[in-house]
């Protein structure tokens, strides 16, 4: 069978290329209803760094289609009873994007804008991240549309157990291994691992991790991806000549991932200047007291009202003079409206997502430094697996093996992906793309198609 497809870097449209079978044309691959050619969220973008990626990819090039339609989709209503006694009914999802390289991999977001297509882009970045770093996994991620803010403890738990319990049919220790994104932490994968394992009749460790130590979690999970970020920024940053002492840097986000990296990076002699959150913006030109700002946000719930800062206006985060810029929030944040406001030398993407390919290409052009989410947030599945082994062989490491791996492996994937950034003279992103696409689409040849 002669597959009419080119390695260029078309759009995505909706397919019309025809495989000749006798004399029948058939499309060799139309698009599902579901999948929309022209998604302008984060699955158009993934799809747009998929077209980037496909010329370097050789021969591979041919199994390029299976990276832009997710492997397994399902969707689930998740009724409960609120504690006034109605039902309400919420939207789940749980995407399996790739399992080339082994059992679905990543997170479940609880969020009120949670949708179908996030969630597909959200699990097509785990599959290029856990490749990325080769982790044995393919790549997945869960959500649910709820705002748990508006939830009491009880409900919180009835709506994560539904969930679980309707997701159970596909994920499983060897199956897909859900675990903490935002709004969600290792409470809730407790109840998931409780939940799975009742329904299976035996204790399950490994169906989720970051999960409370005491329950087979790992040491160093909670702050794993924190630590990958700061790690990759203190590469990336003695690449081009940039001193950590003394460098100014601005978060975005200061929830698991930016909390921690920022702290991390306050510790090694940075000077966080500014932070946002959904509450508000905060400035300190000498640095914010992280140790306090994190009380207080805990306490809080935000860092607005921070008493040792300056007050930003919400658009006025993006021009703060800052030479490290981490967003460490949501997708979509740096956009073509402020890119070019942006001052730093060095963004690292501790979000999924948080760029677009506008955006990319305004910050390259301008000389900017990206280290990718696919990269630079890889530090929480690497834990993730360590868990997962950790849980396997019911035999548990010291936080100084797990961090010293960790970082080494951290490390390594950096390396590699500079050294094909530098081979192809393309960006960290593209780099990152192509090493990992290559891992995939290799497996996927090597298991081949039969029946
Ligand atoms: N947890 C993990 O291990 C990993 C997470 N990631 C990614 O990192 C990012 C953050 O996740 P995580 O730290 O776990 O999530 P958390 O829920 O712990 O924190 C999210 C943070 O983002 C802030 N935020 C949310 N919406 C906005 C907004 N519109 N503007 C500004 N700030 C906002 C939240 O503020 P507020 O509380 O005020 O809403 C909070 O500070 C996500 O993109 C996630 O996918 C990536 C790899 C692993
Ligand atoms: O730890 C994991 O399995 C996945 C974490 C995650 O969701 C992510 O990296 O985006």
């Amino acid at each position: 069978m002669t597959n009419t497809t080119t390695a260029t870097n078309a759009t995505p449209t909706n397919a019309t290329n025809v495989t000749a079978i006798g004399q029948t044309e058939i499309p060799s691959h139309p698009l599902p209803s579901y999948l929309n050619p022209n998604d302008l969220g984060p699955w158009g973008t993934f799809l747009q760094q998929v077209d980037r990626v496909t010329p370097y990819l050789g021969n591979l090039s041919r199994w390029v289609e299976t990276l832009k339609r997710p492997k397994r989709i399902l969707v689930v209503d998740v009724p409960i009873f609120l504690d006034n006694g109605t039902v309400a009914h919420f939207e789940g999802y749980r995407v399996q994007h790739n399992t080339s390289r082994g059992p679905g991999k990543g997170g479940v977001r609880f969020h009120q804008d949670v949708t179908l297509s996030e969630v597909m882009a959200l699990s097509a970045w785990m599959s290029i991240k856990n490749a990325a770093v080769n982790v044995p996994y393919g790549g997945a991620k869960g959500g649910i549309r709820v705002d748990p803010r508006k939830l009491s403890i009880g409900e919180l738990e009835r709506v994560t157990r539904r969930y679980t319990s309707e997701i159970g049919i596909i994920i499983g220790p060897s199956k897909d291994i859900p675990a903490p994104d935002v709004n969600t932490n290792e409470k809730i994968m407790a109840w998931m691992m409780d939940t799975y394992s009742m329904n299976q009749g035996t204790t399950s460790t490994g169906v989720v991790t970051g999960k409370p130590i005491d329950l087979g979690g790992s040491l160093g999970r909670r702050e794993a991806t924190g630590r990958g970020v700061f790690t990759v920024g203190v590469q990336a940053a003695q690449r081009i000549g940039l001193p950590i002492e003394g460098a100014r840097v601005a978060v975005q986000g200061m929830g698991n991932v930016g909390g921690v990296a920022a702290r991390l990076f306050s510790e090694a002699g940075a000077r966080v200047v500014a932070a946002q959150d959904h509450g508000g913006s905060i400035y300190n030109e000498a640095g914010l007291n992280m140790p306090a700002l994190l009380e207080h946000v805990s306490k809080t719930g935000t860092v607005a009202g921070f008493e040792d800062a300056e007050v930003l206006a919400n658009e006025a985060f993006w021009q703060t003079p800052c030479d490290i810029l981490i967003p460490a929030a949501l997708e979509g944040q740096i956009t073509e409206l402020n890119a070019h406001q942006i001052q730093a030398r060095m963004v690292i993407e501790g979000a999924n997502g948080p760029t677009t390919p506008h955006a990319d290409d305004i910050l390259n052009d301008r000389g900017v430094l990206i280290v990718p989410d696919v990269i630079a947030n890889a530090g929480g599945v690497t834990v993730s697996y360590f868990e997962w082994v950790q849980d396997f062989s019911s035999f548990f490491w010291s936080e100084e093996e797990i961090n010293k791996r960790l970082v080494d492996i951290m490390k390594g994937a950096l390396d590699a992906i500079w050294q094909v950034s530098a081979e192809h003279n393309v960006s960290l992103r593209t780099a990152t793309f192509i090493v990992a696409c290559k891992r995939i689409l290799h497996a996927r040849d090597l298991r081949g198609l039969y029946p």
